[in-house]
């Protein structure tokens, strides 16, 4: 569905990593590893065209990135739900809104109440709804960017440090969130430091754990 082939990033002539290469099928699972700056955020990035590869391809869901204008990399990204690592809320709308507003801009809106009071409930903000992002924890935004992105059903997940304010029993309910959705097919990419969930997490789900370190994207190893 996404696929990287031979990419290369860098900031002011700084190469983060080249000739990198990764596919997102239906129902992969992936972890992403690696130092903080070795590029993990900049590699989801280039995955839902939020930037553009300086050499190789980006393909999103069979189309060269390269080549999608603005409307049709906005269409791309609709099932593509992204849990950024600083949340990215509407600070005028209370959670639930921030929440159903993927499905409100596609015209989706019908399906809202289901699935959104489903998903509050999962990630335990029922009594939060009406908040406003401002007045909710760090990791309560967190649990909300996660509801965020799922509510549409997106074919791809791809979250940056989805866990990191999150107390464990929480972030095993997040992360059985996302195990159920691949189990449907979904693609999911996880960006993390945390070694500690990612182990907690292998009899649950056929995860690839990758490393991103010195430019190269390595499977890492059993010292995981
Ligand atoms: N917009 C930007 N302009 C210039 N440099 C940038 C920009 N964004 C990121 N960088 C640099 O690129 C490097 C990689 O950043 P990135 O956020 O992708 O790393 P990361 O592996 O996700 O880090 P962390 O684990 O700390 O979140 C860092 O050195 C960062 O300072």
């Amino acid at each position: 569905m996404i696929e990287l082939n031979n990419v290369a990033y860098g900031y002011n002539g700084n190469t983060l990593f080249s000739q990198l290469s990764l596919a997102l099928d239906p129902g992969s699972f992936h972890f992403l590893t690696g130092p903080s700056g070795a590029g993990k955020t900049t590699l989801l990035r280039l995955c839902y065209a939020d930037l553009r590869a300086q050499s190789g391809q980006v393909s999103l869901f069979g189309q060269d990135a390269a080549t999608l204008n603005r409307d049709a990399v906005a269409i791309a990204r609709r099932r593509i739900g992204v849990v950024h690592q600083d949340c990215q809320f509407l600070d005028h709308l209370s959670i639930a809104e921030n929440i159903a507003l993927p499905l409100t801009v596609s015209n989706r809106g019908d399906e809202t109440m289901d699935n959104l009071k489903e998903l509050l409930s999962w990630v335990g903000l029922e009594h939060q709804a009406n908040q406003l992002p401002a007045e909710l924890s760090g990791g309560e935004r967190q649990r909300a960017a996660l509801a965020r992105a799922v509510i549409t059903s997106p074919d791809v997940i791809i979250a940056d440090e989805p866990t990191g304010n999150v107390d464990w029993e929480m972030s095993q309910r997040l992360l059985m969130l996302l195990v159920e959705l691949n189990r449907m097919g979904k693609a999911v990419l996880i960006a993390t430091h945390d070694l500690h969930m990612i182990r907690s997490l292998k009899s649950d789900v056929s995860a690839r754990v990758l490393r991103l370190k010195d430019q190269q994207l390595v499977q890492a190893g059993a010292d995981l």
